[in-house]
């Protein structure tokens, strides 16, 4: 077999990205084309994660290689995104500053033409999606290691917003600051993240201060003005504030992810690959939980989370977010969900969306 010489196969490269670039610009026109129908039609949305998620799938599960299936996935997501911009730039308010997990779990779900806008705290997420300033919001909602954020859930109550996506991030957590890790004295470190690393930090910094702020941004930004201050935060931060890694990957959970969730007012139709996620209170008088549950395990329903919060209503009361694999429109769903509405003291459909795609 001849070898191809190095100038032959940097041709033929330059010709398939000859050919990409006439291939991006068809879809790009597409994309735009889409947009006009939609705007001749008086749609206000144009943004579908049911059918983005199709997509992703589809492209993964066709996908020859060489390439992973998450690698395609994310050239995938780009070029959606940069076509859903051409169609209408959209707004994604994330819990800021930038440099945070919240902004690579958004990014990761709108990709990089999204325009995005940070906020100072889960609340004002809320509020701008609720008063129409951004179209949607990414806020957490469970770490696998340090379970729920529970103000993201007690605030899907106080606002009349849907859950129309599903991110999942892998969270690798790293010990950030300038010199050595000998001369750290304090540690600028997020709850959530204290949490997420608290045997590490007991084996190899038993001694220093750790000062509570709150994002991994700031830690590294509070750091970065410390001559004596470590931060744990992300590499992204790190090389923004001037500092240097000095211990990698420290979770004490190797898989440690965080779930997010993508709010906004649009709801998402069935892609036979989706969640639900509902409240419920059941009366509080034994068995009453399990009578509630009971039709969901018997028309063989799979239940991914059940989590318990404080009933606002009166104390030691309580009531429950669900998530469950499917559409609240499946036909398997439909009727069991109706049933359970009505048995329930209290319910309330958060939303259906897409599963985390990758
Ligand atoms: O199919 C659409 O409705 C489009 O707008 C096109 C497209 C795409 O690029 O494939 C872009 C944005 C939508 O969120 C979904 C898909």
């Amino acid at each position: 077999m001849s070898v191809r010489t190095l100038p032959e196969l940097r041709g033929v490269i330059d010709q398939v990205d000859a050919q990409i670039l006439q291939l991006l610009a068809e879809r790009g026109r597409l994309a735009a084309e889409v947009g006009a129908v939609k705007r001749a039609a008086d749609e206000t949305n144009f943004y579908y994660p049911d059918r983005e998620s199709e997509i992703l799938r589809r492209v993964m599960a066709e996908n020859p290689g060489p390439f992973s299936a998450e690698q395609i996935a994310t050239i995938f997501r780009e070029i959606i995104s940069a076509g859903l911009a051409l169609e209408e730039p959209l707004q994604v308010a994330y819990l800021g500053p930038a440099g945070t997990f919240s902004q690579m779990a958004a990014q990761k779900h709108f990709g990089r033409a999204a325009v995005f806008q940070p906020t100072a705290g889960i609340a004002e997420i809320f509020r701008l999606v609720d008063s129409d300033q951004v179209r949607f919001g990414v806020v957490p909602v469970e770490n696998s290691t340090e379970g729920s954020v529970n103000l993201s859930l007690d605030l899907l109550l106080d606002y009349p917003l849907h859950i129309c996506g599903e991110v999942q991030l892998r969270i690798v957590h790293n010990l950030v600051g300038k010199g050595s890790l000998d001369a750290i004295r304090r540690v600028y470190v997020h709850y959530q993240t204290r949490a997420q690393c608290r045997q590490w930090l007991a084996a190899h910094l038993p001694q220093v201060q750790l000062v509570d702020v709150s994002s991994n941004a700031v830690a590294a930004e509070r750091a970065a003005a410390d001559a004596e201050g470590g931060a744990i935060s992300t590499a992204v931060a790190a090389e923004a504030y001037g500092l240097d890694i000095l211990a990698a990957g420290i979770e004490d959970n190797p898989e440690n992810t965080t779930r997010f969730w993508v709010i906004g007012k649009i709801s998402t139709r069935s892609t036979g690959n989706d969640k639900t996620s509902l409240v419920v209170a059941a009366a509080n008088r034994p068995g009453s939980l399990h009578a509630l549950l009971s039709p969901l395990a018997g028309a063989g329903i799979s239940l991914t989370r059940i989590e318990s919060r404080p009933a606002r209503s009166a104390i030691w009361e309580y009531i429950f977010y669900l998530d469950l694999l499917g559409h609240c429109q499946d036909a398997a769903i439909a009727p069991v969900l109706d049933a359970l509405a009505q048995q329930a003291s209290f319910y309330r459909c958060l939303g259906s969306y897409p599963r985390a795609v990758f």
